[in-house]
């Protein structure tokens, strides 16, 4: 019965590509495998610790589960004071909360772009604005990562045959740590009437003097009307949002499918994300200490990057063929850390990685160890 799935698993364990969940234990900073082994954990988007902070900080809540979607009845008073916390914190006249980035992501893109439409869209997007691309109705293209020329110039071919054209990327891509040329790409909307959807899901509570994202950090809020954030990585928590105007957030709540037909965001989610954004003093010391933490570890791995990406805790150390970044992967595991090896789908072919994430909770000592274990690149 089940003999194509079958067919399609063989296909991926002969190619090394075959995936499976590990249980693991995560406790602050170290992982421990299933044979209780500890590690330290270079692998967690937590990436101001907060994950365990929060833990100890959110009040106990009388129901998990929101018991419904929000339109129903599962939007509570807390949701409501949840969504004006990020609405203040963004600074934009609303904001709109998902179950998940991901949902916000999907959500927002394939709710607000239709058919006559047309989406540009970075190569290197994550998955849940590609997810939103297809399932909307608008025209799609591609364009190369990072490439303002080719968005112009898609825009100057295309622009007059559509009502709307939506810019969508990523902020700071999750694999690379690039930051999106948002200010040239704002100008380039301007120039030809498009409109920018920014997902900041790795850029919300890191990048920024009041840590809201690329967009703050690089002076284009006001140009950039929606901004996608996520709860669940320096945020520590779970869920989604939608930072934007009055009347997209009010067209959200109506058309977008994850938000209509999915029960409202957990309280505990809900409780933990407004704690988090009660603690702006401890973001900012836990952002400020993993961002120094990156730069010293770039400088001293000699990656050079632009100063808007030193910061960025997501660090790629490129190895190439699968089979090698599983090997490094493995070296470091038997060295007690764990720093995953990423390979295609989730990056390009011939493109397989280490992806270092860093954690206001390593240390030096940590940081000197990761060194000592890295293959030369
Ligand atoms: C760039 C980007 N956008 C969106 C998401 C989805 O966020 P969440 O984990 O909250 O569903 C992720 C998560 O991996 C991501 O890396």
């Amino acid at each position: 019965m089940w003999d194509d799935l079958n067919d399609r698993l063989d296909d991926l364990r002969r190619r090394g590509r075959m995936r499976r969940l590990h249980p693991r234990r995560i406790e602050g900073v170290d992982l421990i495998d299933q044979s209780g082994r500890r590690l330290i954990n270079f692998g967690s988007n937590d990436y101001l610790g907060l994950a365990s902070f929060l833990a100890s900080k959110t009040m106990r809540v009388d129901s998990v589960g929101a018991r419904a979607s929000g339109l129903v009845c599962g939007w509570t008073d807390r949701h409501q004071l949840l969504a004006e916390k990020i609405a203040e914190f963004e600074r934009t006249e609303a904001a709109v909360v998902f179950p998940s980035g991901f949902a916000a992501c999907s959500g927002t893109v394939s709710a607000l772009c239709r058919q006559g439409d047309l989406i540009l869209s970075d190569e290197l997007n994550h998955a849940s604005l590609i997810d939103g691309c297809r399932l909307s109705k608008a025209d799609r293209m591609v364009y190369p990562h990072r490439d303002v020329d080719s968005v112009a110039r898609l825009l100057s071919q295309h622009r007059k045959q559509h009502r709307r054209v939506w810019i969508v990327t990523d902020s700071v891509f999750s694999m690379d740590g690039h930051v999106a040329p948002l200010r040239e790409l704002c100008v380039v909307a301007s120039d030809h009437d498009a409109t920018l959807i920014v997902d900041e899901a790795h850029g919300t509570g890191i990048l920024g003097d009041r840590f809201s994202g690329a967009c703050e950090s690089l002076g284009v809020k006001d140009q950039v009307p929606i901004r996608i954030g996520t709860l669940s990585k320096a945020l520590g928590g779970q869920g989604g949002f939608v930072a934007c105007p009055r009347v997209v957030a009010e067209f959200l709540v109506n058309h977008s499918r994850p938000l209509i037909y999915s029960t409202a965001l957990s309280m505990s989610a809900v409780e933990s994300a407004i704690v988090a954004l009660e603690h702006p003093g401890e973001i900012r010391r836990r952002r400020d200490l993993v961002c120094a933490m990156s730069r010293q570890l770039r400088s001293q791995l000699g990656l050079a990057c632009p100063a808007s990406e030193s910061g960025i805790p997501i660090i790629p150390i490129p190895i190439g063929s699968d089979a090698d970044a599983v090997a490094a992967s493995q070296r470091l595991y038997e060295s007690g850390m764990f720093v995953p090896a990423i390979r295609p789908p989730t990056v390009p072919e011939g493109q397989a990685r280490l992806r270092i994430s860093l954690s206001a909770d390593h240390n030096t000592e940590m940081l000197g160890r990761l060194i000592e274990g890295l293959p030369s690149f």
